[in-house]
């Protein structure tokens, strides 16, 4: 799938999807329920269900701003992809991803910037997320995210994501819109 994307030579980057696992280990050893009000830093209350809802930021700036996304952000020199999402987790909403695992990969180029972008997702953090210059954070469930306001591609992934697969791919955007999606689901998400 990577065959015309010589990866080494694109900047890294990452992206995390934090779900609610809801076993009652998610956060910080205070109650997964609360009291429905959204944006207040915690999932809201729980039926029970495994991994019920995600936590998505509204971007303040950089690429992907004014949309809804999953935290991440650019692969600083030296540093590993687990490095930098645990990193950026931390300095967009100010939590701590315990158990950060790779299920994705996928190459974007667009008019102004290419990237390989490492998908992660984690279901144990630590603290609370809360607002930053970066970054408005909010728990959504996951049968009902805001597709509207997302980059169009992730409704073809995050499903999968969320859902606990893998999958490679490759989105090529020009005019924010995409010209070319390509992705396969269930495949080792290495480079
Ligand atoms: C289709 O392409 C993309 N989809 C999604 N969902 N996310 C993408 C896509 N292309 C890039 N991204 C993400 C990956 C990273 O999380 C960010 C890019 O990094 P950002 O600009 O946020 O980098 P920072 O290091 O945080 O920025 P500063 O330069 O402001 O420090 O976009």
């Amino acid at each position: 799938m990577f065959e015309e994307d010589p990866v080494d030579d694109l900047p890294a980057a990452t992206l995390c999807h934090l779900v609610d696992g809801d076993d009652g280990a998610a956060g910080d050893g205070q109650p997964d329920g609360d009291d429905g009000a959204a944006g207040d830093g915690q999932p809201d209350g729980d039926d029970g269900a495994a991994g019920d809802e995600t936590l998505l930021i509204h971007k303040k700036r950089g690429v992907g701003s004014d949309q809804w996304v999953g935290p991440g952000g650019k692969v600083e020199p030296g540093e590993t992809v687990r490095e930098c999402v645990v990193r950026e987790v931390r300095e967009e909403v100010g939590i701590d991803v315990l158990d950060p695992e790779k299920v994705g990969v996928f190459v974007y180029r667009s008019d102004d910037w290419d990237a390989v972008v490492h998908v992660f997702r984690a279901t144990e953090y630590a603290g609370t997320p809360e607002e930053t210059e970066e970054a408005d954070p909010r728990w959504f469930p996951v049968d009902d995210l805001p597709l509207d306001e997302m980059w169009q591609t992730d409704r073809e992934w995050l499903p999968h994501v969320l859902d606990g697969e893998t999958f490679r791919g490759r989105f090529v955007y020009s005019d924010a819109e995409p010209q070319e999606v390509r992705i396969e689901t269930g495949v080792a998400p290495s480079l």
